[in-house]
């Protein structure tokens, strides 16, 4: 696979995006640019990331890397990685980010981060029970984690929620974290009046430009890691359904242990409107859950759901009036919160081991017509159409 990634990444972090980011201090030599009053300490700090026993995590690697770099030489002066240059962009933002920081505060702080690494074996993206802490995300993503609930919320309210290839890989990193963290269930959300209008269509223009298959090929592995995220976390995971939901944010509940909707909320999969086909294992589960006449009616024909008729589809876990929607979920979801977390995750894992196999292989199945789909014509067209405003759903 031709991406262009600089040769210390390992290329398999494409398929986990930050997941096996190398330790900066490992790879890089500490230059002479450094001040002489701290350089000793520095260099400590240096030697002691080395020996870390405990993997700080991606979050904490790409901090470590950019106040190096600042500390050595100064602010990020190289130019932006493509968008599909995933771990070096992902850098890249990270030194971009420290701005115009003075050498020898990037320097203190590289100092005081390897100490408190190096003092607490604690993960600094463990979140404490009881704690209201955000532990990660960005603007698009906001992920807080209370009262034993992880809520990962997609923050785009003004674009209907639509999911950019960097939330993509945000989510995966949310979810990874929280398959670890303390909290017992895990919840996604949406903020303002959608849910989830789906894969962000601006997502093709990037594509549609320069090496357009090998673009396609890694997006198509950063598809099949999302969805596998799904298939294999760990412990319940809940959608609250605030506003309608379209394409993948859709197929997607599937793989949910609970789906609570608003009345307000709607679901439509127009895969055939856009050219594109079927994701989320709902090619597999869809018609098992709901008969295949009804599942071909949303999954070909793009036949657009209440909440009530998704409810009755077996899609739904349960309907709530839009005024009392978030006080009545929230409130049930408080309660299942202090359950007997280990029981939860073995019934949820008895379910779903007796698929997970056939659902990875249903999700490589399905990336790999969607990756055809994307080179289509029809598909092109129906993106154009929506980006030149010249079509909606
Ligand atoms: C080759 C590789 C390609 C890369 C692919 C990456 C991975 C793909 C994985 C495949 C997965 C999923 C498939 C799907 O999800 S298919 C569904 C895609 N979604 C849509 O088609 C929805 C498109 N949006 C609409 O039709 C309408 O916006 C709406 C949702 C019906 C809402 O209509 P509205 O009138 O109430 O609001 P509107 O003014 O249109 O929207 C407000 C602004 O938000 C922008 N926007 C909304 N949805 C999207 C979207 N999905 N993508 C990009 N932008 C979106 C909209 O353009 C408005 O923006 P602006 O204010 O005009 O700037």
């Amino acid at each position: 696979m031709a991406l262009r990634l600089a040769k210390h990444w390992c290329l398999s972090a494409i398929r986990s995006p930050l997941q096996v980011i190398s330790f900066p201090a490992l790879q890089l030599h500490v230059s002479g640019t450094a001040m002489r009053a701290d350089q000793k300490d520095f260099e400590n700090a240096v030697t002691r990331v080395k020996l870390l026993k405990k993997d700080p995590g991606n979050e904490m690697k790409l901090k470590l890397y950019a106040l190096y770099k600042q500390a050595t030489e100064g602010p990020c002066n190289v130019p932006k990685p493509g968008v599909f240059n995933l771990i070096n962009k992902a850098k890249w933002d990270a030194w971009n980010a420290l701005g115009s920081l003075p050498k020898e505060t990037a320097r203190q702080n590289y100092v005081d981060l390897v100490s408190s690494l190096s003092s607490s074996s604690a993960s600094s993206s463990q979140v404490k029970p009881g704690a209201d802490k955000e532990q990660q995300g960005s603007e698009n993503l906001v992920v807080t984690s209370e009262n034993g609930i992880t809520k990962i919320m997609l923050n785009r309210p003004t674009k209907k929620n639509a999911i950019t290839t960097q939330m993509y890989q945000e989510i995966i990193l949310a979810l990874k974290a929280a398959s670890k963290d303390d909290s017992t269930i895990t919840v996604l959300t949406g903020n303002g009046d959608y849910y989830c209008s789906g894969n962000d269509l601006s997502n093709f223009t990037d594509v549609l430009s320069g090496e357009i298959e090998e673009k396609v090929k890694s997006i198509a592995i950063l598809l099949r890691d999302f969805v596998d995220c799904f298939i294999d976390f760990p412990k319940p995971l809940i959608a609250v359904v605030n506003g309608p939901a379209v394409g993948i944010s859709v197929t997607l509940l599937g793989l949910f242990d609970a789906v609570y909707a608003s009345d307000r909320a709607t679901f439509h999969t127009p895969f055939s409107h856009l050219g594109q086909s079927p994701e989320g294992c709902s090619s597999y589960i869809f018609p098992k859950m709901m008969g295949p006449a009804k599942a071909k009616e949303m999954l070909i024909f793009g036949k657009k759901l209440t909440a009530g008729e998704a409810c009755a589809r077996g899609l739904v876990t349960e309907v709530f009036p839009d005024s009392t929607f978030q006080t009545e979920v929230w409130t049930r979801l408080k309660a299942y919160s202090k359950l007997p977390p280990n029981a939860m995750r073995v019934s949820k894992q008895i379910i779903r081991n007796m698929e997970k196999e056939k659902l990875h292989a249903v999700n490589a199945e399905e990336v790999s017509v969607l990756q055809e789909r994307w080179l289509s014509d029809e598909c092109i067209n129906a993106v154009m159409n929506f980006l030149s405003k010249r079509a909606k759903l």
